[in-house]
């Protein structure tokens, strides 16, 4: 398996939806986010992993996320929304509205801890390319409450590898 970095992942995407290819935002990230719900699906079984909760950053990575609810929801599991910075792009708002259509509930992040105890599994759908340190507010105090949880994360961009990976590093090397 290849890991894209954040430069090689753009140019992928920009390559994708130039006239060349001639894909579109909308399919890629219908994909991306239904292939997380697959990946969610075959390793944590719905019988025993129904409640999932989905946190949803403001940029199109956030977008992958609101796909993979509505496929969690239609697999049958019982999926959860985060989103405290919604964007207002047309795209995010089709999504937000067919997951309101199927009822999925949104989480405050007031609610955040208390929600994380009946979660049996997080998607961590915050930050992907668009990502720059360090990670502003209202995304600290989430990150910070799911680095303490060992609930198991899936993602299709790890923002939680991403942020604070660059931050010890940082970190490291203010301190030498
Ligand atoms: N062509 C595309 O753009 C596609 C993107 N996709 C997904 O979208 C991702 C890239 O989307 P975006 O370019 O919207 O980037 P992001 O999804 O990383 O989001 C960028 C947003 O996050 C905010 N942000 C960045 N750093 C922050 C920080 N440190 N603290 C708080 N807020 C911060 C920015 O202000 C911006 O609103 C990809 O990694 C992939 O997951 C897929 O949906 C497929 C198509």
């Amino acid at each position: 398996m290849s890991i894209l970095n954040q430069r090689d992942a753009i140019k992928l995407d920009i390559d994708l939806m130039s006239d060349k290819c001639g894909f579109v935002l909308e399919q890629l990230m219908e994909l991306a986010g239904f292939s997380v719900a697959q990946a969610i699906s075959k390793v944590y079984p719905k019988e025993s992993n129904s409640n999932i909760l989905l946190c949803i950053g403001p940029g199109n990575n956030g977008g992958d996320g609101l796909v993979a609810a509505r496929h969690l929801s239609h697999f049958g599991y019982k999926p959860k929304l985060m989103y405290p910075k919604p964007p207002k792009s047309q795209v995010f708002r089709n999504l937000l509205q067919q997951c309101s259509q199927l009822d999925i509930p949104i989480v405050e992040i007031l609610d955040l801890e208390k929600c994380l105890k009946d979660t049996n599994v997080v998607v961590d759908a915050l930050f992907g390319f668009g990502f720059k340190s360090p990670v502003r507010e209202p995304f600290v105090q989430i990150l910070d409450l799911l680095a303490k949880t060992s609930i198991p994360i899936a993602s299709s961009n790890p923002s939680l590898i991403l942020t604070y990976l660059i931050s010890t590093i940082l970190y490291a090397i203010s301190v030498t």
